[in-house]
């Protein structure tokens, strides 16, 4: 199968260089990284803005850039659409002109004229058509945003922290939308990021981004929870992501019962429906490890497993470790003090039980 995205540049940005390289598969790419990292510039390269000083992109088994062979598409025939932070839509004109102006750009012969409805039903904004832009809301305009850079019919979608102005209402609201847009429309996306939820629900493929270098790159739940890339300074908390089915409730009690790759799992009910399929987070803060199988505790999780992986002592004066239990299909991440993890005896193979707290489990 040909990668949906294979970039490996480098380029010279005054101090700044960028050394990238990574291919992904996935449907949606996150381009996870803290400020100043280089997820712009990489964007820019991808895009076009930025003529790398060596390497190649390739989107879909094309190449846009090989300097090598001399090829560098430019950037009004990469057909890549984009999304900004801001909408950036076009005031004088209504929602349904904004949203054509991306139609125009389409060679005559390949415009799909039911193209529209789809956008329409798909970002739910068709009841905003004749409206101009400062009549919407922020996550209006987002979707507007995103409606127009689909009916330009782009091969890739580039999304620059398009959620990053928005408060956490509008936030909720849009991203429903964009899961839809990345399952049910058959064009890859690269979303850059630095908020750590939005990746986890929006993600099947992450590269993390250091220093102008990709540290790493490979399935979301597999990077959020690596105990050497949760060792770094600075790295966001370590976290299991599974998928998980609602197999049906204790309504005594308002909990629902989840199956998942890790074994069962109670969380809180939530508006949650039987046979709904669920995405669900576990920070590795919030996992206990046991040699017994505990049964008199308030924590109504309890997973059998084995140590899978430990990694090195960090943290402050290296006081913390983290670990990979295996449960079932699933790697659970867990972080604990190096001092549990000598008392335990901890090491790969070991049989432990995970304790969570339905409480703890979170759904992104
Ligand atoms: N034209 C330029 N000349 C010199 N340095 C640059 C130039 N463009 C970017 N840089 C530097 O390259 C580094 C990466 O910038 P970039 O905008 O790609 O990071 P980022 O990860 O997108 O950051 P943010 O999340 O803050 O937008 C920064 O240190 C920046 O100052």
């Amino acid at each position: 199968m040909t990668d949906v995205l294979d970039i490996a540049v480098r380029h010279r940005l005054g101090d700044f260089t960028l050394v990238s390289s990574f291919t992904s598969d996935g449907r949606l790419t996150a381009l996870f990284g803290s400020s100043g990292s280089g997820k712009t510039s990489l964007v820019n390269v991808i895009g076009g803005l930025i003529r790398p000083d060596s390497g190649h992109v390739r989107v879909d088994g094309e190449t846009l850039v090989d300097t090598e062979r001399g090829i560098f598409l430019p950037k009004h025939r990469r057909r890549i659409g984009y999304v900004f932070q801001e909408a950036r839509l076009f005031p004088h004109l209504t929602v349904r002109q904004n949203l054509l102006f991306g139609h125009w750009f389409v060679p005559r012969p390949q415009r799909r004229p039911a193209e529209l409805d789809k956008v329409l039903e798909l970002l739910g904004i068709g009841h905003l058509l004749h409206r101009r832009p400062g009549a919407l809301s922020g996550g209006e305009k987002q979707r507007v945003a995103i409606g127009r850079a689909l009916l330009a019919q782009p091969r890739l979608l580039l999304m620059d922290e398009p959620l990053a102005a928005l408060d956490e209402a509008r936030k909720a609201e849009i991203l429903p939308h964009i899961e839809r847009l990345r399952d049910e429309v058959g064009i890859p996306i690269v979303y850059v990021s630095h908020a750590l939820a939005e990746v986890a629900r929006l993600a099947t493929t992450v590269a993390v981004i250091e220093n102008g270098r990709v540290a790493a790159c490979g399935p979301t739940a597999d990077i959020l929870s690596r105990p050497d890339l949760a060792a770094r300074p600075g790295a966001p908390e370590a976290s299991s992501l599974l998928t998980a089915e609602v197999a049906g409730f204790d309504e005594a009690f308002g909990l629902a019962r989840l199956t998942t790759p890790a074994g069962p799992l109670t969380i809180a009910r939530g508006t949650l429906l039987q046979g709904q399929r669920i995405k669900i987070r576990i920070l590795a803060s919030d996992v206990m490890l046991s040699l017994d199988r505990l049964s008199e505790i308030s924590a109504l999780n309890v997973l059998s497993g084995s140590v899978a992986e430990i990694g090195e002592r960090s943290g402050l004066g290296g006081s913390t470790v983290h670990l990979r239990v295996a449960c079932g299909e699933a790697k659970l991440a867990a972080r604990l003090t190096a001092k549990s993890v000598a008392l335990l005896g901890l090491q790969p193979g070991k049989p432990v039980h995970a304790v969570i707290k339905s409480v703890s489990v979170e759904m992104p």
